[in-house]
């Protein structure tokens, strides 16, 4: 009997597997032959068999996927509004969807919350964490880790931003009034990153004072190949990836990177216990601790492995310091066009702070309402998640349009918040969107920089007490003029927007009114 299982057993495998991938190549072959019938009227670049509409795109990513669906096709079909658009991403169909009405349809489901393809080659490294899980999995994670984000824990955080948001100023200081422009993208990044650092993990790496370089290039560089790989349908096929070498670099920073987490996980459970903290003691969004310390005291009680707590972490160090950045880069950057819109900010932080360098209090940062329009501003026409992915669970019905189970659907903030139905100034930068007449106005779906719905951003009040902290003190100390507009530094639509060309300023020193 052993011996026959055991000559049994690889074609038991074998046809196990063979059995899911046809399972799995028969509905996409099902959703493709579907999508050519039930796509046609939605407008779209031309696509070719195999590889579809890529063709279209710059492979510089500043030309790409923005250029072309809002200023090119729109022109082209004489659109004024663009409602939904299809594309095919080598021989697989994506739809894209604007409309505030369509993009509240699957926001606010609870049965598509699935996470597309697109996002398969990040959970390698980042593994099937919050952002990247789904059903009973994501279910069991959100519950787990929403006590991490009450309000009491967010307080504790405000040390880690002001002390981080001051080193940075000391970082700045000696570019002001020079007479060269400075690229203050990189300030903010390392900024952002020891801050995630500190919160998420109770780790201080220190990029902002020049440590930890290897790790920080890593997550960087990380972070350009996966949007590489995405847009690039060939890197698809494991011998090209490989073939290349891009898939050995990408190995083996995605190796240094998890063993840096799972270093650090191991010495915090060690201070922990060491310290006695261990102890679960009931009501944790009372005391002030990293997400890192949340995971390993309830570890049991949430049946955690080291793993489970590792892809964790580094879901916050991918999701937490890439689009803060992101976001208080293109803050400054835009502030730096618009002096009229500056200085009512700069009044602002005189009327709260007056010449003073203290630490922001929660009520000072309540008071700093006009930061607070520029900062959601700039999420609007910058937003740092460019593009959100799900997979259909099944057939979606916008207005007559079917777009089948399995496609991929792509929602594009960057789209519905330029939406010239909706909004008073679609495409310039103008603060007064935010104000609370207009607000009210608003479809609730025409503005969603930290999503929408059940699989919301955990992280949107962390995000925005952070990057008021930081700006507060950035604007308290600094005027800048932004050296280029668009169009000449373009949005480089990565997993996470960024400037080409950074956000290269000339900075000044303020003589603040008392
Ligand atoms: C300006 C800053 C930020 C923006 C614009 C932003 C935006 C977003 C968006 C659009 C999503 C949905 C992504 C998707 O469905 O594919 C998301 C999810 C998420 N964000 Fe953020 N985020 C920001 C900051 C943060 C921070 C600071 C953290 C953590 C400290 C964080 C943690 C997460 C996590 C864990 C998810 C997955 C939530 C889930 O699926 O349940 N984010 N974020």
């Amino acid at each position: 009997m052993f011996p026959v299982f055991l000559i049994l057993l690889p074609f038991f495998i074998t046809t196990i597997v063979l059995l899911i991938s046809w399972r799995k190549a028969k509905d996409i072959s099902i959703m493709i032959w579907r999508s050519y019938f039930n796509l046609g009227r939605l407008p779209g670049p031309k696509a070719y068999p195999i590889i579809g509409s890529v063709w279209q795109f710059k492979f510089n990513s500043a030309g790409g996927l923005y250029k072309y669906l809002w200023q090119q096709k729109m022109r082209e079909l004489k659109l004024a509004v663009l409602t939904a658009l299809q594309a095919w991403l080598g021989p697989l169909p994506v739809v894209a969807i604007v409309k505030p009405e369509y993009c509240k349809q699957v926001l606010e489901s609870n049965t598509l919350i699935t996470k597309a393809a697109q996002y398969d080659k990040l959970s390698e490294w980042i593994g099937t964490g919050l952002l990247t899980s789904t059903n009973e999995k994501w279910y069991g994670r959100r519950k787990m880790l929403t006590p991490a984000f009450h309000f009491n824990v967010l307080k504790g955080y405000g040390e880690i931003f002001v002390k981080q948001a001051q080193i940075m100023m000391e970082q700045m200081d000696g570019h002001a009034d020079t007479g060269r422009e400075v690229d203050l993208f990189p300030f903010v990044k390392r900024c952002a990153l020891d801050i995630i650092c500190d919160t998420a993990m109770a780790t201080q790496i220190n990029s902002q004072i020049g440590k930890n370089s290897e790790y920080v290039n890593a997550v960087v560089r990380i972070s350009d190949m996966l949007f590489q790989y995405e847009r690039s349908p060939w890197l698809w096929l494991k011998p090209i990836w490989y073939g290349c070498g891009l898939g050995f670099e990408f190995d083996r920073l995605v190796k240094m990177t998890t063993d840096f987490t799972r270093r650090v996980i191991a010495e915090r459970r060690d201070n922990l216990v060491e310290e006695g903290a261990m102890e679960d003691t009931g009501d944790l969004t009372k005391k002030k601790m990293a997400f890192l310390d949340l995971m390993l005291i309830t570890q049991e009680k949430n049946k955690l492995g080291d793993e489970d707590i590792r892809e964790e972490v580094d879901t916050f160090m991918f999701e937490g310091h890439d689009t803060t950045s992101s976001g208080m880069g293109w803050t400054i950057w835009l502030l730096g066009q618009h002096p009229e819109y500056q200085a009512l900010v700069h009044a602002e932080m005189d009327e709260v702070f007056g010449g003073d360098d203290r630490e922001p209090s929660e009520n000072d940062l309540k008071k700093c309402v006009y930061l607070e329009k520029c900062i959601k501003e700039s999420l609007r026409l910058c937003p740092p998640v460019p593009i959100i992915a799900r997979r259909l669970t099944h057939d979606l019905i916008l207005d007559d349009h079917i777009i089948p189970k399995d496609i991929t659907i792509l929602l594009v903030p960057m789209g519905t918040h330029r939406d010239p139905e909706e909004w008073e100034r679609p495409t310039v930068f103008y603060p007064n969107h935010f104000d609370a007449e207009a607000v009210a106005k608003r479809h609730p779906f025409a503005y969603f920089p930290f999503s929408a719905g059940p699989r919301n951003c955990i992280g949107q009040k962390f995000a925005l007490a952070e990057e008021k902290t930081v700006l507060s003190y950035f604007f308290r100390k600094y005027r800048v003029e932004s050296v280029q507009p668009l169009p000449g530094n373009r949005f480089v639509p990565e997993l996470i927007l960024k400037p080409e060309e950074g956000v290269k300023c000339h900075l000044y020193k303020r003589v603040r009114a008392k």
